[in-house]
């Protein structure tokens, strides 16, 4: 039978590698990309500089052999991941011994023998004409001319440093709820608030808890958070230290209530305050100053706003206020240019902006160049450092790519909301509902029997209750009736409302028998591990991982909204053409295409934000609503009804080689950082479950954190940048972010420097 090819068609000619080869493969690869050393160790082997014969002697290469016992489709992988990177490979009869090196650079000896005639591989990457570093001393006195300075003062005050696409004019800004004109800043002074007037808000806060019915039980949600048996610790700690980290599960509560207990704990003592919370989204810090907003049953722009890019809501009058990360760098910049000096530097911060009392910085962990220049600014200051950490919420289900195939291809959980084929309308839907209430009440069964007898409604949950008939059948004791629902494929790990599986309430009824075959059917249909790798095996001789496969994706949803009946999916996708390829698959099908069904919703940062709040919208009855993201979704954001997400486990990302001196947007592995945080986009309002689409092994490999932003920038970009926000305690910026490879950088930073002094004369 001929296979399909799939994974977006592209990886025609997919080699047949195991996933373990790849995964070691592609880590080895990264790591010698990455590498700036001289000479450097990968697992057991030692990397070490050569002079190419082929190239000019003063052109430095560095060289990596794979050992010999790669195949020929292993090797082709390898050919294929380094072009991808920019490097170079090249096959060869003859193995090359690396190991005896003498250790100084300038008296590399390799020596090479032949052995046999195994061919093997070997990665090249060019490290251009070696230059003597500069000496640390010359680097810290960098700066500009004074001509220099004011120009480009003058272009960063228009076009600051801030967010993607166009620049805004700094100097005012409309607010679509006062309809004033006012200076950016002006959002970020203090309201004016007297002891008596703050004393007035928090009674009125108060009252509208205790007398909406709706805030009440935000309230009580709220005081259920992990988070809220730390309230005190979180705001004793943060007075008594200027600097605290605080750690947490996604969901906890980190976000949404941070900024309310320190304003309630100032409006108790009396006090007003200016809390800027920085999101690395616009997205979440629209949607969480909404949040925050209706927790106090206010209007957003009210006591908590939002400042973005041509768009803001509330101003100095209110007490919280989200931007996003470019915003509040904004105003650094602004600090840092007054004066000169690290110590200036941080009474300028204060003195400038006296009226922000606390600085909240989310989502550090994502190491946006922006956060990562205002941890820099802010380490500088060297402050006293506190940290708390906070458990978790709901229960998220996880599964990879393994449990997916044999969950796809499983027959059993069928209910009976898209069977409705096979039931006559509403009437059946209701006679069944009857049958089970019947049934679970007394012990007349024979209506039940009826229904299931003919294998069609398997897996129907009652609407109110979630009982099964596989669960009725349990608890009485029908062992006949319940081997018959088995046999037909009834699937037995389903749960009613309260929790329980068929196993639990025949246990909890003392229905030994029952109990007995339940254990029998669920440990003789539990996954063989040797199962689970040969589907998964057979899948990847099929796909290349490394691409989007929407037929899995489709097939998934599918099996999702067979056997459940609501609950929103979130799929994240790398970027718009896959979101696009997913959406058309999903067009075509028979199934999806019914709008009146399913809601299929886009979320990417090219969407307006009117189209984006979209996604947060409840679908009508009976409507399941499917959002194609990318990780724009990843972080910060709660749409409150999602319940399934499906982890592609690939995401853009910008990356800049300084080898080649090109800047890429490459489809990449996520890390495990990631990973977390999309799963934690189920389970916020309730359980849920999260289907990676990578292997367990590949799970396990995943880098701990993405790399840093600022090391994959182009360093003519980020030189600019950081020249206007630290023009004067650049060595700050340079020791704080230890992870640039210094000498290479700032070698590259003076000449871009000597470029612009020229263009500015
Ligand atoms: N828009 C919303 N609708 C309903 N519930 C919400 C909403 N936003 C937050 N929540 C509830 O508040 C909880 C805490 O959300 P919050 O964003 O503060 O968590 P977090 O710890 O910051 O998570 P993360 O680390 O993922 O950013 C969520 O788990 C959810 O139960």
């Amino acid at each position: 039978m001929k296979r399909r090819k799939r994974g977006g068609g592209g990886g025609g000619g997919v080699p047949k590698v195991a996933e373990a080869t790849r995964i070691h493969i592609r880590r080895t690869l990264e790591e010698f990309r990455a590498s700036n050393d001289d000479v450097v160790k990968i697992g057991d082997l030692l990397v070490v500089p050569i002079y190419q014969q082929k190239y000019q002697s003063s052109v430095l290469s560095v060289m990596y052999t794979f050992d010999a016992d790669l195949s020929n489709f292993d090797r082709a992988e390898v050919h294929v991941l380094c072009r991808k990177m920019g490097m170079k490979s090249r096959s060869t009869g003859r193995f090359v011994t690396m190991g005896k090196f003498v250790e100084s650079l300038t008296n590399l000896i390799y020596s090479r023998s032949k052995t046999g005639n195994k061919r093997c591989v070997s990665v090249y990457k060019f490290k251009g004409k070696s230059e003597k570093p500069k000496a640390k001393s010359d680097l810290t006195s960098f700066t500009f001319s004074e001509e220099g300075k004011e120009v480009l003062t003058n272009f960063f005050s228009l076009y600051p440093p801030g967010e993607h696409g166009e620049a805004e004019k700094t100097a005012t800004t409309s607010s679509k709820n006062s309809g004033n004109t006012r200076k950016t800043d002006d959002i970020l002074c203090k309201p004016i608030m007297k002891k008596a007037e703050i004393a007035k808000k928090l009674e009125s806060v108060t009252a509208r808890m205790e007398s909406d019915l709706k805030l009440k039980q935000i309230t009580e949600d709220r005081s259920k958070l992990p988070i809220a048996s730390f309230k005190d610790v979180i705001t004793s700690t943060i007075e008594s230290n200027q600097i605290v980290l605080i750690s947490g599960e996604t969901g906890c509560g980190k976000t949404t209530q941070v900024p309310q207990y320190l304003l309630d704990y100032m409006w108790s003592k009396g006090d007003a305050c200016k809390i800027v919370c920085t999101q690395p989204r616009r997205i979440s810090a629209i949607s969480v100053a909404e949040r925050i907003s209706s927790e106090r049953g206010e209007s957003i722009g009210d006591t908590v706003g939002y400042k973005i890019r041509l768009e803001n809501k509330g101003g100095r009058h209110s007490s919280i206020m989200f931007c996003t990360n470019g915003v509040l760098l904004r105003v650094m910049v602004k600090a840092g240019n007054s004066r000169s000096g690290k110590e200036a530097l941080a009474k300028n911060v204060k003195d400038t902006f006296p009226d922000i009392t606390h600085i909240i910085v989310d989502e550090i962990h994502e190491r946006d160049r922006f956060s990562d220049f205002m941890l820099a600014i802010i380490r500088s200051l060297h402050l006293p450092f506190s940290s708390e950490s906070v458990a978790s919420v709901f229960q998220v289900n996880k599964l990879y790519l393994e449990d997916v195939l044999l969950y796809v291809k499983s027959k059993s959980t069928k209910v009976s909301h898209l069977d409705n084929t096979s039931m006559d309308e509403d009437s059946d839907f209701t006679a069944l509902e009857e049958a089970i209430n019947i049934a679970w009440t007394s012990d007349e069964m024979d209506s039940l029997i009826d229904f299931v007898s003919t294998g069609e409604v398997l897996n129907f949950q009652h609407s109110v209750t979630g009982v099964t008939p596989l669960m009725v059948f349990a608890r009485k004791g029908r062992v006949g009736d319940l081997c018959m629902l088995l046999s037909f494929g009834a699937n037995c790990h389903l749960q009613d409302k309260e929790g329980k599986t068929a196993l639990a309430w025949a246990e909890h009824e003392n229905q030994k028998e029952a109990v007995e075959i339940l254990r029998k059917h669920i440990d003789t249909n539990s996954v063989d591990p040797k199962e689970e790798q040969l589907v998964l095996d057979r899948y990847l001789q099929d796909v290349n991982p490394e691409l989007i496969d929407v037929i899995l994706i489709e097939q998934l949803l599918r099996k999702i909204c067979t056997d459940s009946e609501e609950g929103a999916i979130l799929v994240f996708l790398p970027g718009w053409d896959d979101i696009n390829k997913a959406r058309d698959k999903l067009s075509s099908s028979p199934l999806f295409k019914d709008s009146s069904k399913f809601l299929i919703l886009a979320l990417h940062s090219m969407v307006p934000s009117s189209e984006q709040k979209k996604v947060f919208k409840r679908p009508p009855q009976g409507c399941r609503k499917i959002i194609l993201s990318t990780n724009i979704a990843e972080t910060a954001v709660t749409i409150d009804d999602v319940v399934f997400v499906i982890d592609s486990g690939r995401m853009k990302e910008k990356s800049y080689d300084p080898y080649n001196k090109v800047s890429t947007l490459q489809s990449s592995w996520i890390s495990k950082a990631s990973a977390k945080q999309r799963e934690g986009r189920a389970g916020r309002c309730q359980a849920g479950v999260c289907y990676h689409l990578y292997s367990k092994l590949r799970a396990a490999s995943l880098p701990e954190f993405q790399v840093p932003e600022i090391k994959r920038t182009p360093i003519e970009e980020l030189c600019l940048q950081c020249m206007m926000i630290l023009m004067m305690v650049l060595e700050i910026f340079w020791m704080d972010c230890l992870v640039l490879k210094v000498n290479l950088w700032v070698i590259r930073m003076w000449r871009v420097k000597k470029v612009m002094d020229l263009m500015i004369c």
